[in-house]
């Protein structure tokens, strides 16, 4: 078992001896269920070939068929995708869906590729993991690298393979393929109502409403609308180009424009440029980190200059940071909850493409606004009642979820 793993999975198992759930469920969440992993070929354009390594892990279908995205980074590898798939199974008993959790993900610069070899590439991975693609076994999604064109490849592949049409099989997918309007924005969308839910529990409901914000893609960059149109200032913004910052608050449609045209945040005509780093050290009432993991430490915890974080990426602060951010006074909104939209859209979407049924998107708003803000609550709620840190009530209130589970289907043959 890998340290990242472990150390998540400690985290759950605190959380869970607090709220007195069967010794049982932690004994069953203590491995993945299974991990595959794979080697794939892709020819290259100059007619080279290249091996790169791949897996996906299903690390519990206790609570119904696994769900989770498709990581494409360099420093993917077996511990970090196990460690992502641990975390879907949490934040979606935290979200009350009827799902497991899983990961998967390809170790490549896929940015470095052309358009022609990232189509290559995904549709192998999609035949390769055909097999265990299905509505109602394992229901990837996007994640870092990935998004609705890779969706659709993936669909398409395996509709190939299967000589039928499977859209429930895959979530974020563009519209035309069967995809929710409501997708793309709603890892942000939701990050913001748990922000907005939790502004008072979070200490930052009276303060002067300014974030820092690592990382503009998908999660990101969708926050920042929805913070913005709430009255909020984001003052600096980070990506792996640098950070921009301006203490009267970015202009938002020049980031846009500056990204889509595939430059940096500090390609920005106006704003100041600082490191990519020095996005942890800016003094906002919020810091949101919507980029990759580990980012903050027990060593970078003194830098930190902000009253609350709420965690878009997933596990951003290190366990061994969480005690130092409590003494700091430093409040954190998880990643199982604040970064759920997504997954909890995502669910809408394989409703809407198992049923047939079409959903508007003011319901599909409705429904993401009515149960994140419901969930959010009762994290809360269960903060107070253990008088413990949000992080460790979100694992509480999943362990609960997950128990129940396990006490109604039994822990299998033995
Ligand atoms: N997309 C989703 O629906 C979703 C859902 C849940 C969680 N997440 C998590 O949110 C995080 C971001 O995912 P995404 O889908 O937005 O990815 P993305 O690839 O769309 O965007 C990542 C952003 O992070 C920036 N970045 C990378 N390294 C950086 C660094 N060292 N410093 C500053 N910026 C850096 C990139 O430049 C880019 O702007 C990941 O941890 C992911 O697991 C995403």
């Amino acid at each position: 078992m890998g340290d990242q793993l472990s150390a998540a999975r400690d985290r759950l198992f605190d959380a869970a001896r607090k709220t007195g759930v069967e010794c049982e469920l932690l004994e069953t969440l203590k491995y993945p269920q299974e991990t595959l992993a794979a080697s794939i070929p892709v020819r290259m354009d100059d007619g080279a070939l290249k091996m790169v390594k791949a897996w996906r892990c299903r690390y519990s279908d206790l609570l119904g068929p696994t769900k989770g995205g498709l990581r494409f980074h360099p420093s993917t590898n077996a511990d970090e995708v196990q460690t992502l798939a641990f975390w879907m199974t949490v934040k979606c008993a935290l979200m009350q869906l009827p799902y497991g959790g899983g990961k998967g993900g390809i170790s490549v610069d896929y940015k470095s590729l052309s358009q022609s070899e990232r189509e290559r590439l995904t549709r192998a991975f999609a035949e390769r993991f055909a097999h265990i693609f299905g509505p109602a076994r394992d229901i990837p999604a996007p994640d870092v690298g990935t998004g609705p064109m890779e969706m659709a490849w993936i669909a398409d592949t395996i509709g190939q393979v299967r000589h039928e049409h499977v859209p429930g099989l895959i979530t974020g997918k563009p519209p035309i393929a069967g995809g929710l309007e409501g997708r793309a924005p709603a890892t942000g969308q939701g990050a913001f109502l748990v922000l907005d839910t939790l502004a008072e529990a979070l200490g930052v409901a009276d303060g002067d409403k300014t974030i820092a914000l690592q990382g503009y893609g998908s999660g990101g960059r969708h926050f920042a609308r929805f913070a913005a149109d709430a009255g909020w200032k984001i003052i600096a913004v980070a990506d792996s180009g640098g950070t921009a910052f301006d203490a009267e608050g970015l202009d938002l449609d020049v980031l846009d424009k500056v990204k889509a045209d595939g430059g940096s945040v500090v390609d920005a005509e106006g704003v100041e440029s600082r490191k990519s780093d020095a996005i942890l050290s800016v003094e906002a009432d919020v810091l949101v980190p919507a980029a990759m993991g580990g980012q903050i430490t027990s060593d970078t915890v003194g830098a930190l200059s902000c009253k609350a974080i709420v965690e878009i990426a997933n596990g951003p602060v290190l366990p061994e940071a969480d005690a130092a951010l409590r003494d700091a006074g430093i409040k954190v909104a998880p990643d199982i909850l604040a970064n759920a939209g997504g997954v909890f859209v995502s669910w809408l979407e394989w409703v809407v493409n198992r049923s047939g049924v079409p959903m508007s998107n003011d319901e599909v708003t409705k429904r993401l606004t009515d149960r994140i803000t419901a969930r959010a609550k009762a994290v809360a709620q269960k903060a107070e009642e253990l008088d413990s840190d949000m992080r460790t009530a979100a694992y509480a209130v999943a362990a609960e979820q997950l128990d129940k589970a396990l006490v109604a289907r039994g822990a299998g043959s033995y």
